[in-house]
């Protein structure tokens, strides 16, 4: 006679072991470990585990970590199986997150890394667009490969965007010659910022990258104040004077409330294309420190390397050449992601506050 209920109950507690197993993960994405509700399936075997997870933020490879993470807990092969899923209601039209990526000097790498976390959230399982706001001197056709590409109008009002690579783009360089943008004032920058977004037949996006303008003045700020952002993004190279800026970029985000998502530190270290060895030419530790003193995180440590240089010059979307600098972009795209995610979690929770009367 087959012990029906003894096999449940050891599917119930093999279960149970897996959630408990899931919840203990921790990783930098992933700081609260993994909750149930991501999970859709789960197949115990007696020598093997499936399991299915919707992630609510872009971070797909966690799959991998996780995979080996619990194979060596639970002592048997494990599989994990990732897709994303946003969770929540897009905050505006159909996009669910704006992200701004800013510098406070120009020439630090802000529209290479805005493209590459681009790419990188792509791969780890979002659907991603990016809006060059850098109106004054646009990168993203040229990162794109799309210098000679116009948009196409999809009515009276709207452009749809271009697309590459699995990203849709607008640029004020698809519509205007460089030459004719360079001469607008503050106001006029800031409204063709407003345009782009707000006319541009972006569909269902999980995140919108923005490459800002360089600089913390005033068309920055208005610019800032005009995008429905979740946050920013800094990017700084190490040396002083860089970071100097990068601290007005914190001061003026601060002071019109958008979070402050990240710091990115560019250009960290050289790596010789050749030999492979590391060297800190511009100093080493800067944006950590810089960070620290404002409580912000540092996302990330990009190196400076010849290949990042010629992806952008060639419009390629992978670093294939260089897997370990590909790896350090999507582990960025993921943290971003979650941080993301975290925010909106704190922000949709309801505060009861008992009090004497
Ligand atoms: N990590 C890196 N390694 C090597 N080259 C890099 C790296 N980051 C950026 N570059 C190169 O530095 C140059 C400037 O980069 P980019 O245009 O992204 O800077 P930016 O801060 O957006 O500039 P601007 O302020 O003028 O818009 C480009 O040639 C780019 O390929």
């Amino acid at each position: 006679m087959f012990n029906i209920k003894k096999w449940f109950s050891s599917d119930d507690s093999t279960t149970s072991e897996i959630y408990a197993a899931l919840s203990e993960f921790k990783s930098a994405e992933c700081p609260l470990g993994i909750p149930k509700e991501w999970v859709t399936n789960v197949s115990a075997k007696s020598d093997s585990v499936e399991i299915k997870l919707t992630l609510p933020f872009a971070a797909k490879s966690l799959s991998e970590t996780l995979s080996s993470f619990l194979s060596s807990t639970l002592a048997k092969s494990t599989s994990v199986a990732t897709v994303v899923h946003l969770p929540d209601a897009p905050k505006f039209k159909q996009i669910q997150h704006i992200v701004l990526v800013a510098s406070g000097k120009g020439g630090v790498g802000k529209s290479t890394t805005a493209i590459n976390l681009a790419y990188a959230l792509k791969q780890e399982g979002a659907k991603v667009g990016v809006l060059d706001g850098d109106i004054y001197g646009p990168s993203i056709p040229k990162l794109l490969g799309l210098e000679d590409a116009k948009p196409v109008a999809s009515d009276d009002k709207t452009l749809l965007p271009l697309q590459k690579h699995g990203l849709v783009a607008q640029s004020i360089g698809f519509l205007v010659p460089a030459s004719e943008a360079t001469v607008w004032r503050g106001p006029m920058a800031s409204q063709a910022l407003n345009q782009l977004l707000n006319e541009t037949a972006w569909g269902e996006l999980d995140y919108l990258i923005v490459d800002m303008p360089p600089g913390t003045g005033d068309i920055q700020l208005t610019m800032s104040q005009k995008v429905p952002a979740s946050g920013a993004v800094i990017v700084t190279t190490p040396q002083d004077l860089a970071l100097a800026d990068a601290q007005k970029g914190i001061a003026m985000f601060s002071k019109v409330n958008m979070p402050i998502l990240g710091l990115i530190e560019n250009m960290s270290y050289f790596i010789c294309g050749h030999c492979g060895q590391e060297s800190d030419v511009f100093g080493r530790n800067g944006g950590k420190q810089l960070a620290m003193r404002h409580g912000v995180p540092l996302i990330a440590e990009i190196p400076l390397h010849t290949a990042i240089r010629e992806q952008g010059e060639k419009a390629q979307e992978a670093l294939a050449e260089v897997p370990d600098i590909e790896l350090n972009y999507r582990t960025c795209a993921r943290i971003l992601a979650s941080t993301l995610y975290y925010q909106n979690l704190a922000s949709n929770q309801v505060e009861i506050l008992i009090t004497d009367d």
